[in-house]
């Protein structure tokens, strides 16, 4: 199983198995406020680390930025799986450069 569907699925167990100590568990009590809050704040951080900090440093924030991400596809029921299937569709188009966008002699 990949380290994302692994995740997803300890986070959606964790909806339905509320667990003591689990901050994933403290997030689903505290509802979609708190959710959109934390998913606000580590997207704030992937720029500031982006612009600021080592690529290590980068790597951990979009780790949180992922993890917080996931616990909104759960909390609004969304799957991977349909993530990846909206992705495929969009897969299927390339150049997606709006005509007005690219320069004039490649038109
Ligand atoms: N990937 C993560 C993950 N990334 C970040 N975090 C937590 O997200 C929090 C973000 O830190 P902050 O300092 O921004 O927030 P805070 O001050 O702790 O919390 P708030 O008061 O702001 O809510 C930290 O407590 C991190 O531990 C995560 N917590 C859990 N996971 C995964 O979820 C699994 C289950 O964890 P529990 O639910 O804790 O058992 C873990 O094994 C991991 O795989």
């Amino acid at each position: 199983m990949s380290e994302l569907k692994s995740l997803y699925a300890t986070i959606q167990d964790r909806k339905e198995n509320p667990e003591q100590g689990s901050y994933t568990s403290y997030l689903f009590d505290k509802g979609l406020d708190k959710i959109l809050k934390k998913l606000g704040e580590e997207n704030t951080e992937v720029i500031i680390a982006s612009l600021m900090q080592s690529k290590e440093d980068l790597i951990n924030e979009i780790g949180d930025l992922l993890y917080h991400l996931i616990v909104l596809m759960v909390e609004k029921g969304i799957t991977l799986e349909e993530v990846e299937a909206e992705l495929e569709k969009r897969s299927k188009k390339s150049h997606n450069l709006k005509p007005e966008r690219r320069p004039i002699e490649n038109l």
